[in-house]
């Protein structure tokens, strides 16, 4: 039986913030410590879980297998090391403990490289064609593939013709082919409504890189909602085996818990990555600067802190809707903590934010000077 596949069913009366309860049987009690608990003294502001689960073998062979596939596909061109160091796979493993069937990770993983490859060729990295004035167009196109555009006979094949000749495309219509071995129909529903979303925050970015233009910290904030780590995300009740039903999945309530909890995990890349971007890229500790006349320490600080409050709000949520909803959801919530956790080992070990990986035993810390790495991830 998958770890998270008992979810310990009667949360009345917990307290909010207990999302202990919420925990898979069947663990131990000091794996249940090490779970609730900041995996790391240095970092012990981030209020965030460590990772349930460590298996390096695991990670290894699914990020193999999305090396292999990004050559297949032309992804990362010239750049498979790089890509390799990023530990893709790994993530994955880190992020969805409750997934015991890796090729259902080298699933997730393809999906996950599929949508970092567009951020990284046509959104951000100026080095490797991304281009402000072209992003509204790419991604357009780009969604005819994510939701296949029905055309006209006389003109569906030069639209063919055109996603052929691009690897972007045929990561994501690949990577969606295997995907669907393992979602429902709902389930890729809500993937493609999820890639629609975040192509829409993609041309908000490149609207401000066109016109040059610092958004005030709120527009920012908007801009990483709909750019958050949900498409992830979403698959982890696919990745793990079951399906919270569409009815419970889109409550208000539901979609404001998961959503939060999506918006806190980005904020963690924000965290960690801000040493390896570009002086024009945008994250948290650099909007607050521009617009707050806070020191960059000060920025770190606060984004900090705005990670805590949303990470409170997710565990009360979470704790409320623990006591009301289904089985599916209790334990959607409790994997969706698992995967928050899961994702922070990642930022604090990953080649991609890090010169040299981390081990995984001494992640580096957001806040600390260490953690500001020489520039060589797989964007550089
Ligand atoms: C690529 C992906 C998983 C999309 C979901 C949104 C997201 C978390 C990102 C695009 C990553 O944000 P960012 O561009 O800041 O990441 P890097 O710092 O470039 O790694």
């Amino acid at each position: 039986m998958s770890l998270s596949h008992t979810i310990i069913a009667d949360l009345r009366g917990a307290p909010p913030g207990d999302l202990g309860r919420l925990l898979p049987t069947g663990l131990g009690t000091s794996a249940a410590r090490a779970f609730l608990k900041p995996f790391h003294a240095a970092d012990d502001e981030l209020f965030c879980p460590g990772a349930l689960r460590e298996d390096v073998a695991l990670g290894d062979f699914v990020n193999e297998q999305v090396v292999a596939w990004a050559d297949q596909v032309g992804i990362y061109s010239g750049r498979l090391e790089k890509l390799r160091a990023c530990g893709f796979g790994r993530f994955m493993m880190l992020a969805h403990p409750g997934a015991l069937d890796a090729d259902r990770l080298v699933a997730a993983a393809k999906c996950l490289v599929a949508e970092w490859a567009a951020d990284d060729y046509y959104v951000d990295e100026v080095e490797l064609g991304a281009d402000p004035m072209q992003v509204g167009s790419r991604l357009a196109n780009l969604h005819a593939v994510t939701d296949p555009a029905q055309l006209p006979r006389r003109y569906a094949a030069d639209m063919d013709d055109h996603h052929r000749l691009q690897p972007i495309s045929v990561a994501f219509r690949t990577a969606m082919e295997h995907l669907s071995r393992y979602a429902s129909i709902t389930q890729m529903g809500r993937f493609q409504h999820q890639m629609a979303t975040l192509f829409l925050a993609w041309t908000q970015e490149a609207d401000w890189h066109a016109n040059r233009r610092t958004p005030p910290v709120w527009e920012y904030l908007v801009q990483r909602h709909l750019n958050n780590y949900l498409p992830p995300m979403i698959l982890v009740d696919v990745l793990a085996g079951y399906e919270v039903p569409a009815q419970e999945f889109y409550q208000p309530l539901v979609r404001q818990a998961f959503t939060t909890a999506g918006n806190a995990a980005v904020l963690i890349n924000d965290l960690y990555s801000g040493a390896q971007e570009s002086e024009n890229d945008f994250n948290l500790p650099t909007v607050l600067v521009a617009n707050e006349g806070l020191t960059r320490h000060e920025a770190v600080l606060r984004t900090v802190e705005i990670h805590n409050e949303l990470m409170h709000t997710f565990v009360g949520l979470a704790t409320q809707l623990s006591a009301t909803g289904s089985p599916m959801l209790r334990r959607f919530l409790a994997d969706t903590w698992a995967w928050l956790g899961g994702s922070r080992q990642w930022h604090a070990t990953s080649g991609r934010y890090h010169s040299a990986p981390s081990s995984p035993t001494s992640p580096s810390s957001p806040t600390s000077p260490s953690s500001s790495t020489s520039p060589s991830s797989a964007r550089s």
